[in-house]
């Protein structure tokens, strides 16, 4: 990574300083070729000079000469003309040769001299013609002095001329020169340029290619940390419900109500999952649905044990439509279902089942199982838990010999009850029953009889009775009843029928017939401002008069008029 980074940065550079000296290339071609041309131009301007000078010495020349021949003025034209600009043509010749070399400067010396000596010649001859006629300027003439003269010019013009012509050929090909290197320079450079920008494409891609991998594989590693990170929080949130419905069905609470809370669990724990709780009687008796959600939840009411595989091997069942193993509580196999039966086992004791049913393709169908059972055995040890709160809560408050109530519970139920009667405005009625001469049986017939009375009469007392009145063993020989709503007048039709039944009932030990009465003593919560200690000791006092009376007999205690006796109704 770093080093193609270092050959990017290279290459780039090396190509920014080859592009540079390239685009150099042609504005110096531009000078060059300026610095040509004004060198060309300077050269044709002292090839002109030359010429000019060359011309006019020749139209002096001709001038004089027709002049001197026929002496006529007008032959003179030219003569004049040439006079008037060739000196100071050839003083502003030094100032165009400025090459210091020897050679030139001796030639330009050797123009100048004997140009302004051929001219002071021409205009002697003609001042010897005008004065002296054309025999004195021919004795001149031919001395030749005046030829040698513009020989000596002529020679000399034609090596400057030369001279400024070879300087024009080596200026035109140094230009040549220059330029070829510079087309070849830009070639080559271009040539290394286009090199180079293909390496450091290649490389580029090449760079791009790697981080391309590289995020995708920091996008596959960020989306695989998401994905774990999604399960995590779904399995804090899984671990945080059940521990939340662990807690909730801690509390105190019928079963009905805790398998109403199981079920609301299981609804948000398995959303994709449709289910039932079944629960038994502890016994082999059939299985019931107590709970059910989802929208294809299991509609068997009930079923035998011995109808669930699941409950059968004590273990979790699945089965599809075409398994060979189905329970028939799952009823008719559909296609793409998947039934899940789930024994709920706690204390080493079959609870009940759960029954899942679930798409047989859910992606998470392991995951779904393997929480279901975490569930299973949560509600499993929640609701046996319960159970045994119940039976243990049950225990406290039942008399274990007769089964009825205790007197703890007596106690309870009446202190709510005659809340409820003074919110209601109504009234409970209290019945105590004793059952009378009960140390003869005991004495007579031994303490085993005495409890099969006791159970007897107990058993008498629970069934006589609604399902909202409550029978309580009080002690010993005592039994309490408790009638809420019930006035003094029905208590004491109650108490009589009850009465005659126990009269009536047959107790037999050892084949032989044990009879047994009871008193009842009565007391109306409304005559004693519903207060508990007062209902019971007018109900106490009743019993006793109903002793006193001579046993087998409902006295109903009569609060409002103390001081009178109670009255008897049997
Ligand atoms: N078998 C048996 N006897 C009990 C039990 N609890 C109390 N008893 C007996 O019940 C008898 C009650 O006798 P008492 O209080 O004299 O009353 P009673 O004999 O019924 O006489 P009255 O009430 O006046 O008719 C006692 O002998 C107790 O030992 C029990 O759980 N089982």
């Amino acid at each position: 990574m770093n080093l193609s980074f270092s050959r990017l940065k290279f290459g780039g550079i090396a190509v920014a300083v080859i592009m540079l000296l390239t685009a150099a290339v042609p504005p110096l071609s531009l000078v060059w070729v300026t610095e040509v041309r004004d060198a060309s131009l300077r050269v044709e301007d002292r090839l002109q000079a030359l010429r000019q000078v060359q011309e006019l010495l020749i139209d002096a020349e001709t001038g004089q000469r027709g002049y001197v021949i026929t002496g006529i003025e007008e032959f003179l034209q030219p003569y004049h003309a040439a006079i008037a600009t060739l000196p100071s043509a050839l003083d502003q010749l030094p100032a165009r040769f400025t090459d210091p070399s020897a050679r030139e400067q001796e030639l330009l010396r050797s123009l100048l001299s004997n140009a302004r000596e051929r001219l002071a010649g021409l205009t002697q001859n003609v001042q010897l013609r005008r004065t002296s006629g054309f025999a004195a300027v021919q004795t001149i003439i031919s001395t030749a002095e005046g030829k040698h003269h513009s020989d000596a010019v002529r020679v000399a013009v034609a090596e400057l001329s030369g001279l400024q012509e070879a300087l024009r050929a080596t200026l035109a090909e140094d230009l040549q020169s220059k330029i070829r290197s510079a087309i070849l320079f830009s070639l080559v450079s271009t040539l290394i340029s286009a090199a180079l920008l293909l390496y450091l494409a290649r490389l580029m891609a090449r760079a791009v290619g790697r981080e391309e991998r590289l995020a995708a594989q920091a996008l596959g590693t960020s989306e695989a940390l998401e994905h774990g990170m999604q399960a995590l929080r779904r399995r804090n949130d899984e671990i945080s419900d059940l521990g939340e419905m662990s807690r909730v069905l801690q509390t105190e609470m019928p079963m009905a109500e805790a398998l109403d809370i199981c079920r609301v669990f299981c609804e948000r724990l398995l959303p994709t999952a449709s289910g039932a709780l079944y629960l038994g009687d502890g016994g082999d008796g059939p299985l019931e649905r107590r709970a059910s959600w989802g929208e294809d939840a299991p509609a068997t009411a009930s079923f035998e044990p011995g109808d669930c595989w699941g409950l059968r091997r004590r273990q979790t069942h699945q089965q599809s439509a075409d398994s060979a193993l189905r329970c028939a509580h799952c009823g008719t196999a559909h296609s793409g279902w998947l039934d899940v039966c789930l024994p709920l086992i706690a204390h080493g004791g079959e609870l009940g089942l759960m029954h899942l049913r679930l798409d047989e393709q859910a992606a998470d169908r392991e995951a779904l199982l393997s929480l279901a059972q975490t569930i299973c055995e949560q509600v499993a040890l929640s609701l046996s838990n319960a159970k045994l709160r119940h039976e243990l809560r049950e225990q406290s408050l039942r008399d274990p010999l007769t089964g009825l109530h205790n007197r703890r519970f007596m106690e309870e139920m009446l202190r709510k009850e005659l809340q409820r009667a003074a919110r209601n405005q109504t009234t409970v009625s209290l019945v105590m029953v004793d059952l009378d001469n009960f140390k003869q049986i005991n004495d007579r017939h031994g303490h085993a009889a005495g409890d099969a009375v006791l159970r007897a009469a107990g058993k008498l007392l629970a069934r006589s009775l609604r399902s909202s009145d409550a029978a309580c063993r009080f002690g010993g020989e005592e039994f309490v009843l408790i009638l809420p709503n019930c006035a003094k007048a029905q208590a004491a039709q109650k108490a009589d029928q009850i009465r005659e039944a126990l009269l009536a009932l047959v107790i037999t030990d050892s084949g032989k017939p044990l009879q047994v009465t009871a008193s009842f003593g009565i007391a109306c919560s409304d005559e004693v401002n519903d207060d508990p200690q007062l209902l019971h000791e007018a109900a106490d006092g009743a019993v006793y008069e109903a002793k006193r009376r001579g046993r087998n007999c409902v006295v109903i205690s009569e609060m409002r008029s103390r001081q009178q006796q109670p009255s008897e109704t049997a």
